[in-house]
This record gives C-alpha cells, structure tokens and sequence, in this order.
C-alpha cells in the first residue's frame, strides 16, 4: 500500500539529507506510528507519501501509485485515496461544523444527495451530529480535531495521515482522538501518525517505525516509543517524573477506572463527562474530556480545482512483496493472539507507572478497538453506534459545552 525503496530526501540548501535511504513497507489496514526526535524526518516522510515533496533519489509507491511517474495535473486525484490530519489548525473559520466537511466534497464535484448523506453520517461518527451548525470557535479543542477528522474520512479515503495530531491537547482529551483513529483503523483505514507522545504509543501497541536523523533505527509490532518508555520512574527527574505519572494516570482512569490511576485535581485535567447526557459511559468510553484551545488539525488533500472524479487505483503487485524485505533488521516477528499475554491488573499502590515497551497491556485498551473486532462504521454510524461506544455521544446540545474562543 505504502512503499519507500531506497528514499533519500535532501531539501535544497541542506547539508544532510532528511531521510537517508530509507527502505518502508507499509500494508493495507496497519496503524503506525513513526516516532523519532525532532527533525529526524518524520513529516518529510508524510509529505513524500502525500507527494506534496519529492524524494532526492528512490522510488515511492502509494496505493499501486509510482509518486515518480505521477503528472502533477493527477496528483489532486491521487491525494483523493488520502486524509490528511495536521497539528495546526486548519479549519475554515467563517463554516459551520457542517460547511466544513461538506466542502471537501463539494470541490471534488460530489453530488448534493451524497454529500446529504456522508457528512450527518460521520459528524455521527465523530460523535459531533448535534454540532453541525456551530462554527469552529464555538467547539472545545478536542471538538474541533474531531470535525477536522470528520473531514478528512468523509470521503472514505484508504489511508489517514496524523502529523502530531494530539500535540496540544491534554491527555485525556488526546485520548478520545487516539480511540477515533484506533476506530477508524478498525474499519479498514490504514493510519499512518507521526507523535511525540510516547504515552500514547506504548499504550497502542501499534506497529512503530523509529528515525533517527533520517534512518529507520527500529520498526517494531506492537512496541513501544522507546528507551523513554522503560526508564524507571525513579531515574527520571522529578519534573519528567510527575508528567509522566500525570499523564499515565490520567490514561488509565479514562480506559480503566476499575484499575486505579484514579484522576486528580492534581493533574488539572478532569472537567466534564463526555460519556452522554445519561452520565452512563459505555465500556471504552472516555469518560473525561476538557475543552481547551488546539492547533491541531485534519485537512483533505483535494485540490479544489479538480472536479471530477479520479476513478479507482488499483494495488501495484509490487508492493505487496514481501514484508521481511523493507523491516529494519531488528524488527520483532508481529505477536499472534496466542502468544499475548493479558497484564495483570496494576495493585492500587503500584508506584511504578512506566510503561515497558513491548509489553501488551490489555487492561488499557478498550476492547472493542481489537483488530478482531468486526466493525461496520457505516452501519454503526446510522445507529449512533460508533459515538456512543466512544463515549463522544450526548442526546442534547449543551450549550454550556463550549470551549474556548480561538
Ligand atoms: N522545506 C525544508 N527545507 C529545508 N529543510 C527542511 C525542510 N523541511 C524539513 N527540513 C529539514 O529536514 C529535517 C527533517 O525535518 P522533518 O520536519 O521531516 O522532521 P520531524 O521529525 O518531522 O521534526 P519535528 O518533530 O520537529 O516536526 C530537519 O533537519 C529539517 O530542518
């Protein structure tokens, strides 16, 4: 689906390259995360998949695509099959919650019925259907990444990008992005997201593919962010420390109250319930979400001066060739079922809220976001049934329920 061969980016005037011949095969329906340091390139690699640069030398494939053999009139086309999530904020200001997702429709020339239908469908599914005509300076932060998502699934398209999307909301709110993207994977969409939040990473336990100034250093199943994520909490500064804890605690709350990491004050994270006007969260809701101000954003990739529509793109073989070939030499076998290993139940007093890279927390992860689980999005969609099992759904807008104005 996604395929670097020996990629090299060098942007003009650069000493180094940003990527150094990187070698990336990214299958239908994955979730990865790339992780690495700042400027070890992972958003040059995001800009190459969405051909918005160029490599140096290599050959890029994106959903049977050769990037190289693309005329620059087809790329809008091709952008189609791809969203796109940035962490600035990009939403058109002067639209409502609905103008906005219905707009990236209606430059690629979708009918009035169609766009009728898709945009209620996923504002549903973002769990913002009783949102549609607020304009974006009357949403929370988390509101408005969640209409920027909106956006950019509305057109089904066949991979989701992330660059930083969480970057600026608190943990609990970042959590209920984290569990709309697992969802939207879950439905067959491969998600591709660049973080720094380690946190968030171990708890995926999603594939994660580490640069290093420009090199795969690690591509690994089901890891975690790193090193970072198994130095003892003791061994940390007492500042790294306490954001740490703070933030694994709020984590836990929100994906397993009955284990403890009970949320405090302390954190200065926990406003409101977002589980529903009933206050009754169903099971892997998240039942914590503050408004608060985000940079965060999901763009469409659709040029608006393309109208008509691309047609289908079929898989290249050639990037269905064997996975081996394009893993780092470390990367670990992917886990099956039978070798996972629930973890216990951490003890009320347990002190240590490291998480250990590598270690899958069952406990954590809601268990309808599980691969295994069968989701049909557009069916759950029409019951309200993707909202409520996030937690993201309340019967009446509350107008009490608006966040700061940007
Ligand atoms: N348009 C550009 N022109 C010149 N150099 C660039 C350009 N874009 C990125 N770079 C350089 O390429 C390297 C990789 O940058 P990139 O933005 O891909 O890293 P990153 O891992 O996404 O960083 P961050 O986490 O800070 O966003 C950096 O050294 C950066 O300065």
């Amino acid at each position: 689906m996604i395929l670097f061969e020996n990629v090299t980016k060098q942007y003009r005037g650069t000493q180094r390259p940003a990527l150094d011949s990187i070698d990336l095969k990214i299958d239908r329906g994955e979730f990865v995360f790339i992780v690495g340091a700042s400027g070890s390139g992972k958003s040059s690699c995001l800009q190459l998949i969405l051909r918005q640069e160029q490599p140096s030398s290599g050959n890029i494939h994106v959903l049977g695509q050769d990037l190289g053999r693309i005329s620059s009139r087809k790329v809008p086309y091709f952008r189609r099959n791809l969203g796109m999530v940035f962490q600035d904020f990009r939403l058109l200001t002067d639209k409502t919650v609905y103008e906005n997702v219905a707009f990236s429709l209606q430059v690629i020339g979708k009918s009035r019925g169609f766009i009728q239908e898709a945009v209620p469908d996923t504002l549903e599914m973002v769990g913002l259907g009783n949102k549609s005509k607020r304009y974006p300076h009357e949403l929370s932060g988390g509101e408005q990444q969640r209409v920027a998502i909106a956006r950019a699934i509305v057109n089904k398209p066949a991979i989701l990008m992330a660059d930083e999307p969480t970057g600026n909301l608190d943990p609990a709110t970042s959590l209920g992005i984290m569990q709309l993207l697992r969802a939207i994977n879950a439905s067959g969409t491969t998600v591709v997201m660049a973080t720094h939040e380690a946190t968030f990473v171990d708890i995926m336990q999603q594939r994660v593919v580490e640069l290093s100034q420009g090199i795969v250093v690690r591509d690994e199943i089901g890891g975690g962010y790193g090193e970072t994520a198994s130095i003892p909490v003791t061994e940390l500064p007492a500042v790294s420390a306490q954001v740490l804890r703070t933030s694994e605690e709020v984590v836990r709350a929100a994906l397993a109250p009955e284990f403890g990491g009970e949320a405090t004050a302390a954190s200065g994270r926990i406003g409101r319930s977002d589980a529903g006007a009933s206050g009754v969260a169903p099971p892997g809701a998240v039942p914590v979400e503050i408004p608060g101000s985000s940079d965060a954003v999901v763009e469409t990739v659709d040029d608006a001066s393309e109208v008509s529509d691309a047609g289908g793109i079929g898989e290249d073989p050639a990037t269905v060739a064997d996975d081996a070939r394009y893993r780092a030499p470390h990367a670990t076998p992917p886990e099956t079922e039978a070798g996972w290993t629930p973890a216990e139940a951490p003890a009320e007093d347990d002190d240590d809220l490291t998480v250990v890279a590598g270690q899958r927390r069952d406990d954590r992860i809601p268990a309808f976001l599980e691969p295994g689980e069968d989701i049909d999005p557009v069916k759950l969609a029409s019951e309200g049934g993707v909202a409520s099992r996030l937690g993201l759904s309340r019967d009446e807008d509350d107008d009490t329920d608006v966040g700061p104005v940007r």
